[in-house]
């Protein structure tokens, strides 16, 4: 092994080839950047289980409890109730509106710098929640943690996407959606284990979310920041040192100077939003929208945040509904790792594709299973069909968690140039939060009106979103970060003619129809 650690074993196929090797430094600041996925995730987990509990709904939701005890009216809208649903969707919301701040502290004052802020934000947020008292200071709570997932998730993903070398940059970069997604099973374990604690289980749930809220405030403390952000900040020497120590090589001259480059574009530009809306930046910027949004109109948070509820609509019991909450998190976790694994190999196209496929037909299923089995006043499934309920969600699960799951992140955070770059990453997170917390705040309604035709509307989307990137979206796998512009967008059958300016009035001649599509292809010629 050579000092300083592995030589990056798959290269850049073509174009400007950096030397970088897989230095410890790397993977300890990518594991650290991370470990902020795993306050998303917890949040994302434990609001699910505590609103099923009835210890939690009697201090703070009485209504839900007496709907649920009568027992009356359909199964399906059990729990459609807007405060519930916004103890949920609140977080979401005050994330969306943060992140516009954290675009701002990413450019100026850094990535590492953010992700300190973040942290601050989760901590006194956890503190809220643990010690809440009503539904005011529940709510106040959720809003801080909402605020330090805004702030998180901006910094996070650029950082990792930064700090990696081109060639693992996909794998790198999906620790952040690995790290969710222990969160997530994290506190459906913790839920599990709560759930027979009586009368503050959910107190102790909420409070332990300030587990990960230390380690990654800690981590943020210590850690260095991107070479990117120092360069963009003028710190030019500092910014050499960090790349050197990073790459493991005195030898970064071109990507030095290739950041540089980028560095001094991002300077001419005054107002990075605005400059997000010229023509030739309004492809990466559609991108970014659409795929968070797609992420979010599989449905898979119908899954993360109420499987408990779902699982009870259809007639388990708290506790089998609890735990299986907790294998599909497991499944979740298992399955993020394979995209890490095979994100740089197969690419990205191949992997949405594959899963559309996969998702649709378990989305129809879902569908099928509740429209037959499971009708306004009958809702035993009975135990067969119950088991085939949780493999069909954790199919589900499992083709999100390697595709649509990871990829919702790192699409958008390596494809916009460095000007844009933070900008582009603040709708990204934006985008993704505000169809969370539209989910969040409608699915319980959805249930109520749709039943089972919701899943139906879903697997409507999939069919939708996968025939997108099969027609639209470039691979982005293996090509330097500060070179996708040239490499990709301009190169790519209908989205170069946005890449020069005069391309206004562009007519579409015949050899940029489509070409015939090869799933493990792009477009990009
Ligand atoms: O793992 C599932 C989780 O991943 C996300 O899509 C974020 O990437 C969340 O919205 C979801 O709850």
């Amino acid at each position: 092994m050579p000092a300083g650690g592995f030589s990056a074993s798959l290269a850049p196929p073509s174009g400007m080839e950096f030397e970088a090797k897989i230095t410890p430094m790397v993977v300890t600041s990518c594991v650290t950047a991370a470990t902020g996925g795993l306050m998303f995730g917890y949040d994302i987990g434990v609001s699910g289980g505590v609103t099923s509990m009835e210890d939690f709904q009697r201090e703070f939701f009485p209504t839900v409890l007496r709907k649920r005890r009568e027992n009356k009216g359909s199964n399906y809208c059990r729990y459609d109730n807007q405060g519930l649903q916004l103890f949920t969707s609140s977080l979401y919301l005050a994330g969306l509106v943060s992140t516009l701040f954290a675009s701002y502290t990413t450019r100026r004052l850094g990535r590492r710098a953010t992700m300190r802020i973040a942290g601050a934000f989760f901590i006194v947020g956890v503190i809220f929640n643990g010690a809440a008292r009503n539904l005011g200071m529940l709510i106040v709570g959720r809003i801080l943690l909402g605020c330090g997932v805004g702030f998180a998730n901006q910094a996070i993903p650029l950082f990792l996407s930064e700090i990696a070398p081109t060639t693992i940059r996909g794998g790198l970069n999906s620790l952040f959606q690995i790290n969710i997604t222990v969160g997530i099973l994290f506190a459906n374990l913790v839920n599990y284990g709560t759930n027979r604690i009586h009368p503050w289980g959910w107190r102790l749930s909420l409070s332990l979310a300030g587990l990960p809220a230390v380690l990654f405030t800690l981590g943020a403390l210590f850690m260095i920041d991107t070479p990117n952000s120092l360069i963009e900040r003028g710190r030019q020497e500092e910014g050499k040192v960090v790349l050197k120590k990073i790459r493991g090589t005195d030898n970064v001259e071109p990507e030095f100077n290739e950041i540089v480059e980028a560095s001094r574009v991002a300077h001419d530009i005054k107002n990075p939003f605005r400059s997000l809306l010229q023509r030739r930046n309004r492809p990466l910027l559609l991108i970014t929208i659409l795929l968070q949004m797609f992420q979010q109109l599989t449905g898979i948070n119908a899954i993360m945040f109420y499987a408990p509820v779902l699982l009870t609509t259809l007639g388990f019991k708290t506790e089998a509904s609890l735990y299986s909450a907790v294998i599909t998190g497991a499944v979740n976790v298992l399955s993020t790792f394979v995209s890490m694994y095979t994100v740089d190999r197969v690419g990205r196209r191949m992997l949405l594709l594959d899963a559309g496929v996969q998702m649709f037909l378990s989305l129809v299923a879902i569908a099928v299973v509740m429209r037959t089995r499971v009708t306004d006043r009958s809702d035993h499934l009975g135990h067969d069909w119950a088991i085939m309920v949780v493999i069909i969600i954790c199919n589900f699960v499992s083709s999100f968690a390697w595709s649509w799951g990871p990829l919702g992140w790192l699409i958008p955070s390596e494809t916009f140039p460095l000007e844009t770059r933070s900008a582009g990453q603040s709708v990204s997170v934006c985008t993704n939060l505000l169809f969370t917390s539209i989910l969040a705040q409608v699915f319980l309604s959805m249930l109520c009106h749709l039943k089972s035709f919701i899943f139906v509307f879903f697997s409507i989307c999939v069919a939708i979103m996968s025939l997108f990137v099969l027609f639209f979206l470039p691979e982005t796998k293996n090509i330097p970060i500060e070179e996708m512009v040239e490499r990709v967008w301009k190169q790519h059958w209908f989205w170069k003619r946005f890449m020069n300016d005069e391309g206004d009035n562009h007519v579409i001649s015949e050899e940029e129809t489509p070409p015939m599509v090869s799933l493990s292809d792009s477009f990009v010629e």
